[in-house]
């Protein structure tokens, strides 16, 4: 990023998980963790949950290549509600003409059908049960685990869906104290990665509740590949079907998993929030 040349971006959101997105195709360099941190200060920044970099596709057949920053500047390998905001940015952009194109993302090719009035459906691949996946120090895998943290034993399911998720089950995703367990359970040594933390209450066979607290970026309205995970888990636990609507503070996301060898598909909105500049002086 050079001196002197603000940067221009798009500011997005997904079911309220919002993003800053930068074009950097044609070779421009990646922001520094730092400049990302400046870019998602709310105060003296823009802000944002995660930060979305569009870039040439490495892999065959796709129209673009995104990658991840959380607020905090540390890089993820999966954004299910950033992945429709690139979807839709693309589309907008001219880049992705017809309803059905791929995207090539840090945990491998996406599918994206655009449905229409900014909602899209991606299939974000195969949930990956193995602990190694995530990773997370466990003899071996399970359907439920249990650790120390925030002062009681908390049971949950883990999974990888390109980036590591903790499912909780929960009797009221609206009381369960995320603010507290999310960052324990994050902190906890067996996931040397960190990992992002869902409360899920389940309401009905295709309905729950969720909350997720998030690695890099704390408690977000929304965590697509969070609402995967969860469902994801809570099928392999018998408490869900596979067709099922996830309720998060900041909108409802649909994720389906047709069976255990297809990709779980999610679909949900996106929306355009501004066009903006940042001046790079303030960083550099
Ligand atoms: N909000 C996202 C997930 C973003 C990455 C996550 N915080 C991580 O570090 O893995 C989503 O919609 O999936």
């Amino acid at each position: 990023m050079s001196a002197g040349k603000p940067l221009r971006f798009s500011k997005m959101h997904g079911a309220g998980n919002d993003f800053v997105v930068l074009d950097l195709r044609g070779g421009r360099p990646l922001p520094s963790p730092a400049l990302a941190r400046a870019l998602g200060d709310r105060h003296t920044g823009v802000g944002f949950d995660q930060l979305l970099t569009i870039e040439d596709p490495v892999a065959a057949g796709c129209v673009a290549r995104y990658r991840i920053l959380n607020a905090d500047g540390s890089a993820a390998g999966q954004c299910g509600n950033g992945a429709r905001c690139v979807a839709a940015w693309l589309q907008r952009d001219g880049a992705a003409p017809g309803g059905h194109f791929r995207l090539d993302s840090p945990a491998g090719v996406i599918d994206v059908q655009a449905l229409g009035q900014g909602r899209y459906s991606l299939a974000m691949g195969l949930p990956k049960f193995a602990p190694a996946a995530l990773p997370l120090h466990a003899p071996a895998e399970a359907v439920a685990y249990e650790l120390p943290a925030g002062g009681q034993r908390l049971r949950f399911g883990a999974v990888s869906m390109g980036n590591p998720h903790a499912v909780v089950e929960v009797p009221d995703a609206a009381a369960a104290d995320v603010a507290t367990l999310g960052p324990a359970l994050q902190a906890r040594p067996e996931f040397p990665e960190g990992v992002n933390v869902g409360f899920a209450q389940v309401l009905a066979s295709d309905r729950i509740a969720l909350r997720v607290f998030e690695r890099g970026a704390g408690e977000t309205l929304a965590c697509g590949s969070g609402a995967c995970a969860a469902v994801a888990v809570l099928v392999r636990q018998g408490r869900v079907g596979r067709h099922v609507f996830v309720a998060l503070p900041g909108g409802t996301l649909e994720i389906t998993w047709p069976a255990d060898d297809a990709p779980i598909v999610m679909a949900g909105p996106t929306a355009f929030v501004f066009e903006g500049e940042f001046p790079l002086e303030q960083v550099e």
